[in-house]
């Protein structure tokens, strides 16, 4: 969209956010609104549902469209409010007659996310007739969520766990939309609203776009709420670290925000003190990067709450009962807890594990030699998950840039940017498994536990496959798409 069609279109979506009562400012009417011209918060301030707290701006690096700080905020502030009028749900939708009773009949065979769904292609299929028209015109056209992945993008992962989770949401939102199309098709709506693709559209804005709600497990549409961009939440912003919090802010509450019964309103929080001008974020929740692309496509070069999954092969597994998710290395190359008791009982002998097993479950260390063993097996296992993967991590490196420049150039972007996001997201799982030196020298007895030298724990790169045969290959891909575009 051309950038001032663009902000006629945010300015239109500002109009209706005011109309339905959403506010950055606070309850009380005595306060005014900030309008210092020349700084990029004039152009939300003329109008009054921001402009005191926020304003709408563009971060290419952190999100795109976001929410930025009007004035210097304090942590644990409530600076904005969406009054449940305001907020898109399957009940609000259901004021239409047609869909109401269309909805009732199929209620028992759609799931609350896929009635949203519908709800949503209903109003989008009323054009400009619909109340939310400047709220829908504001949606995104598309998503890079992994149910729009293609084939070949899905094969960048390289990875089985990434590549599997692809197909299975592909797979998902295929029979949800079976399911549903009959459905739409009662509503008599237009038929691009019928396909895969409209519905792959909808389920992603519902899933990359919605908020809890306690009414509905869908969650919620929020106009203006939904322009927050997403930062990991990390123990500095949990709940429980809330010292310099605002005084007014009960401390059990989350700082990023809520629907609040007392208030009839969405509200959300400052979660830090944020300088003027900087972009306020809000923590979605804990997700890994694969997670980040499934829900809402797009990863974070340093998520804490990243994960490299360890498969523990079939004998191990007699060992342990731990489940599959819960045995992972952590961006800082801690192993999970999980998967450190199940390798030093592993690395037990069988006839002392029933002794040591209950000093194991409590963490405890059993000794030097078992620990050496298991960071052994641990190396060896990284080496062959990234002996798995087709390129090297220079060779990753290499096609990023190359794709960039693409982007840069040609007008398919949409296309390169899935495709980026698969590489980048094998790169990214590369360096947390990058060990930086050998790992079978570290010293037991130093004081940093070993898997510090993790940090980083597939550091095998010198091991991994040196493919030179691949990149011609990534060549040829490269010129696959740009025949094909
Ligand atoms: C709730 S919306 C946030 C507003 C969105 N940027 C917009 O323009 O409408 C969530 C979407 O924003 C993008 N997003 C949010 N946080 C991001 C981040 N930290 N990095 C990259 N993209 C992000 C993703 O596309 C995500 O699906």
């Amino acid at each position: 969209m051309a950038k001032s069609a663009e902000q006629d279109c945010i300015a239109a979506l500002l109009c209706l956010a005011a109309q339905l009562g959403i506010s950055d400012s606070p309850p009380s009417p005595s306060l005014t609104l900030s309008t210092n011209s020349g700084h990029p918060s004039s152009f939300t301030s003329s109008f009054p549902c921001l402009g005191h707290s926020l304003f709408v701006f563009y971060f290419p690096d952190a999100g795109g469209r976001g929410l930025a700080a009007a004035r210097d905020l304090e942590k644990g502030e409530l600076i904005l409010r969406v009054p449940k009028a305001a907020l898109f749900t399957t009940d609000s939708a259901m004021a239409d007659a047609k869909l109401a009773s269309c909805l009732e009949r199929h209620r028992h065979r759609l799931s609350p996310v896929q009635m949203l769904a519908v709800s949503l292609l209903a109003e989008v299929g009323k054009g400009r007739s619909s109340q939310w028209y400047p709220y829908l015109e504001n949606l995104p056209r598309s998503y890079d969520t992994l149910a729009n992945f293609t084939n070949f993008e899905v094969k960048a992962f390289q990875v089985e766990d990434a590549i599997g989770a692809s197909e299975k949401a592909i797979a998902l939102a295929k029979s949800d939309w079976k399911e549903a199309v009959g459905v739409l098709k009662e509503l008599d709506l237009k038929p691009q609203f019928l396909t895969f693709s409209s519905w792959r559209w909808a389920s992603a804005t519902v899933s990359s776009r919605t908020l809890h709600i306690p009414w509905d497990s869908a969650g919620c549409l929020c106009p203006i709420g939904d322009l927050f961009n997403y930062a990991a939440p990390d123990e500095e912003h949990s709940p429980e670290n809330s010292e310099d919090t605002h005084p007014d802010v009960p401390v059990s509450r989350l700082t990023d925000g809520g629907y609040e019964e007392s208030k009839s309103s969405y509200c959300f929080y400052a979660r830090k003190n944020y300088k003027q001008g900087e972009q306020v974020l809000l923590g979605y929740g804990t997700y890994t990067n694969l997670e980040l692309l499934e829900h809402y496509g797009f990863l974070l070069k340093e998520n804490p709450n990243d994960k490299v999954f360890i498969d523990l092969n079939g004998g191990m597994c007699t060992s342990t009962s731990w489940p599959k998710d819960s045995l992972y290395i952590q961006p800082d190359g801690t192993p999970s807890f999980a998967l450190l008791c199940a390798l030093r009982l592993w690395a037990t002998p069988a006839k002392l594990r029933k002794t040591i097993g209950s000093r194991i479950y409590s963490g405890s260390l059993v000794s030097v030699e078992n620990e050496r063993l298991i960071m052994k097996w641990l190396a060896k296992r990284c080496t062959c998950i990234l002996g798995r993967l087709n390129t090297t991590i220079g060779e990753d490196n290499r096609l990023l840039s190359k794709i960039d420049r693409m982007i840069d150039q040609y007008s398919f972007r949409r296309y390169l940017e899935r495709w980026k996001l698969a590489i980048e997201w094998r790169y990214i799982m590369d360096f947390i498994g990058d060990i930086k030196d050998d790992p079978m020298n570290v010293p037991l007895a130093c004081q940093e536990p070993w898997w510090r030298k993790f940090q980083f724990l597939f550091s095998m790169l010198q091991l991994r496959k040196s493919c030179l045969s691949r990149s011609n290959l990534r060549c040829a891909y490269i010129f696959k798409i740009t025949m094909a575009l």
